[in-house]
């Protein structure tokens, strides 16, 4: 039985604890591989952030032709080279992914890279499966990033076709002529808005009356008037069951006006992610697991097992790779200083739907600071209303800001329209540092005509006390 100072399960966020400061350590990573081609670094790297992002580009750039139209440019968009742009994107991120592989196996003189599967057998003891069979290790340290993966709902008539997920969809052998979306979370929101740029008919099912319904109300009601203008939007809708019929899938809904059926050549679920604590068996580990289903971690992200940090999807509230990575350098720290622990700053955690439009939000929803009883004002901006608006022709864009009608604090903001998430960050600067709206508006320059304009005119437009 191998004992090591420090085990890291999972080479996700994972990967990224180890630097210099660790090089005396006898560390061991194991990883299972994620994806279609069982690969190294995680979900963001391999099937998430990165590839979906390299898509959405794409398809903006396909877009053109709409945005185009409206301000006098005719342009045609001639076709779409699926298999090169599928390429062109995963021999770029493939590479990086075996590179980190490589590097941890035969670069790494203090680490053991195992590749398989593990599995708590107790306390601080861990089982791996590997290829070449079933060893088990110890160590002093843990610090558990195995993440999540899709879930596949139960759908009767679901196990008997071959659906995608985020995990396979961007491998696709050809570009379908038809995908049915079901879910209308992030996933959906993203993977919708590059199918149809791409020239996809998407059809698109939710249980709810909105897309994105977490988001701040008046955001997810804009971006719903929209879906429906892009999109076959089926909202309302429980789906009873699913079949093959030829070469096609097929399900049967039903809603608000009774029955109804969809067909497409491929579908893609994306009805949200179920943390791996399964997989690794955290329970057989003792660790305390939440309601959610994800291993408890205190502020410091200690686990209930003394030596056991949990960081990223699998413990976090917030399935986002900001905070993966904000909570891997506290684990870090921790793990070389347990004597001056730091916690993790969850206080504004910003997110970005990268669809079309872009949305982005940081804070409180108006929703959140009713039913908080929170104290707030707020401002709506239309892009419509600044020059960098009329410049783009843009009817739909706004950006809210929610404040303190004493402090002028920043509460919350959420941004729908172009390059949302870039927009946002000054905000998210404002609220990490206690900046107040009064003194972000006009205690500096604003570039004109440039789209932060937004921000600022909704700032002024605050009713502060
Ligand atoms: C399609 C998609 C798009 C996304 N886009 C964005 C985005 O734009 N912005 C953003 O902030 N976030 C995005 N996310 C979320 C982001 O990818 C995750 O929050 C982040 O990658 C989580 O990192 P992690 O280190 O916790 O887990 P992961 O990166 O998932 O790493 C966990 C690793 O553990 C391994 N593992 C699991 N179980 C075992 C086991 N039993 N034994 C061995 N190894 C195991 C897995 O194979 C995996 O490699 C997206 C996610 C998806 C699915
Ligand atoms: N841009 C980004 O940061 C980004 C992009 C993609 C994914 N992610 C992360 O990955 C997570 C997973 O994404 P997701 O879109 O799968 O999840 P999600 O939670 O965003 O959305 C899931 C959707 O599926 C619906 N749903 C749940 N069960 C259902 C069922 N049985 N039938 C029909 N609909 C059902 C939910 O109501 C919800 O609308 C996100 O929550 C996010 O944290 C982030």
């Amino acid at each position: 039985m191998r004992h090591f100072d420090l085990v890291i399960i999972g080479s996700g966020s994972g990967n990224s604890i180890l630097d210099d400061r660790f090089a005396d350590w006898n560390v061991a990573i194991v990883e299972k591989g994620i994806g279609p081609n069982d690969a190294y670094g995680g979900t963001c790297l391999n099937v998430g952030c990165i590839p979906t992002k390299m898509f959405v580009h794409t398809a903006d750039v396909a877009g053109a032709p709409s945005a185009g139209a409206g301000l006098g440019v005719d342009l045609d968009l001639r076709g779409v080279r699926w298999p090169e742009i599928r390429d062109r994107i995963f021999g770029r991120i493939d590479p990086i992914s075996e590179g980190g592989r490589r590097y941890r196996a035969e670069g790494s003189p203090n680490v053991t890279l195992y590749s398989g599967n593990a599995a708590f057998t107790g306390v601080k003891q861990l089982s791996v499966q590997t290829g070449s069979g079933s060893e088990t290790i110890t160590a002093d340290r843990f610090v558990v990033a195995a993440g999540g993966r899709p879930v596949i709902p139960d759908v009767p008539g679901l196990d008997q076709i071959e659906v995608r997920t985020s995990d396979d969809v961007m491998r696709l052998e050809e570009l379908p002529r038809r995908v049915i979306i079901m879910g209308t979370g992030f996933i959906g929101a993203e993977f919708a808005h590059v199918f149809s740029s791409l020239g996809v008919e998407v059809t698109m099912i939710g249980r709810s009356n909105r897309v994105l319904r977490a988001e701040d109300t008046d955001v997810s009601t804009r971006f719903t008037e929209i879906a429906t203008e892009r999109w076959d939007l089926r909202l309302n809708r429980k789906v009873v069951s699913a079949e093959k019929v030829g070469d096609q899938v097929r399900l049967n809904l039903e809603g608000p006006d009774g029955e109804d059926t969809v067909e497409a050549d491929e579908l893609l679920i994306a009805v949200g992610r179920t943390p791996n604590t399964d997989l690794i068996d955290a329970a057989a580990g003792g660790m305390e697991i939440n309601d959610a289903g994800k291993i408890a971690v205190d502020d410091t992200q200690r686990t209930s097992v003394d030596g056991v940090w949990a960081l990223g999807d699998i413990s976090s509230d917030h399935e986002l790779k900001h905070v993966a990575n904000h909570e891997t350098r506290v684990v870090q720290h921790n793990l070389l200083h347990p004597e001056a622990p730091i916690a993790s700053d969850h206080r504004f955690v910003p997110h970005a739907v990268f669809s079309g439009p872009q949305i982005a939000s940081v804070g409180l929803t108006e929703q959140e600071a009713r039913q908080r009883g929170v104290e707030y004002v707020s401002s709506t901006e239309d892009y419509a209303g600044i020059a960098y608006g009329w410049a783009m022709e843009d009817t739909t864009g706004f950006a809210k800001i929610l404040a303190d009608p004493n402090t002028g604090l920043l509460l919350g903001a959420h941004i729908i329209g172009p390059q949302a998430p870039t927009l946002l960050q000054p905000i998210i600067q404002a609220m990490h540092f206690g900046l107040d709206a009064r003194s972000m508006a006009r205690g500096q320059y604003w570039i004109h005509p440039a789209m932060p304009e937004l921000l600022e005119n909704a700032l002024l437009n605050l009713p502060l006390n």
